[in-house]
């Protein structure tokens, strides 16, 4: 068991609508009670004043993310939402480089890294997400897609920033699929994911105190295994986390 304090993201992707959302932040904040898990939502846009709203109120320690944002300031941006305006509704945490927003939405390496150094830069926590697509896993690139992938993500991010990152290892290949990176697996590519940081971040102890999520149907039957590994330190969970008794079973899971 490492000292990394476990931490477990909600990611609600484009699902629920005003009377579901509040009827899931409800249920959380009085299901989640702990204070040795850091747990974080995700809504989708416009929902995150609401929640944000609903934990405040409940006086639960809950935070809510962000899937997405812009990184420019303001200004002709049609579509797009600032940092500023995410802190403004009670946002501290942005999710950046999922692979939806990669490989279907069509975001490059480019601009993920410009958004985790605007997020940085505005005092917001980072989740960057990276992984493997199924073909690069069989070709056996998956440990250099994850380094690729962080190399570009973080560059020009500095050793002392990384105290507000984390990274979010989601195999593609295990996203809304059903099949989950065996903890074998799983710990392996976190394992090598860590030696990465160890190499962008060398003669600092960012590789240990970084916190690595793993993310891709993660449920409250398989959480236990997969968060027991010494290189897992929590989970980014997207079907699962639309349910009060399954997100909190995992948050459970990871105490
Ligand atoms: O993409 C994910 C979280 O960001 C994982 O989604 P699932 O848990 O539905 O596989």
């Amino acid at each position: 068991m490492s000292d990394r304090k476990p931490t477990i993201g909600g990611n609600w992707k484009m699902n629920l609508h005003t009377g579901d959302a509040k009827a899931l932040a409800v249920g959380l904040a009085e299901a989640v009670k702990t204070d040795a898990v850091d747990v974080t939502v995700f809504p989708a846009f416009p929902y995150l004043a609401m929640v944000a709203g609903v934990f405040c109120d409940a006086g639960s320690q809950i935070k809510v993310g962000a899937q997405d944002f812009y990184h420019q300031a303001n200004g002709a941006y049609t579509g797009e939402v600032s940092l500023s305006m995410l802190k403004d509704v009670g946002v501290a945490t942005v999710l950046v480089g999922h692979s939806e927003r990669r490989h279907v939405i069509g975001e490059t390496d480019v601009l993920i890294n410009e958004k985790v150094l605007a997020a940085l830069e505005a005092g917001f926590e980072v989740v960057l997400a990276i992984g493997e697509k199924l073909e690069q896993r069989e070709a056996g690139q998956t440990d250099f897609i994850n380094y690729a992938q962080m190399c570009y993500g973080l560059a020009g991010v500095s050793a002392e920033q990384m105290s507000k990152v984390t990274i979010a290892y989601e195999p593609v290949w295990a996203i809304g699929t059903g099949k989950t990176a065996s903890p074998e697996d799983a710990q392996a590519a976190h394992a090598a994911i860590r030696g990465c940081l160890s190499g962008i971040y060398p003669g600092t102890d960012v590789y240990a105190t970084t916190r690595i999520q793993y993310g891709g149907s993660m449920k409250p039957a398989n959480a236990g295994e997969l968060l027991a590994q010494p290189d897992i330190d929590g989970g980014l969970i997207g079907g699962a986390s639309l349910k009060v008794e399954d997100f909190n079973g995992i948050i459970t899971a990871a105490q």
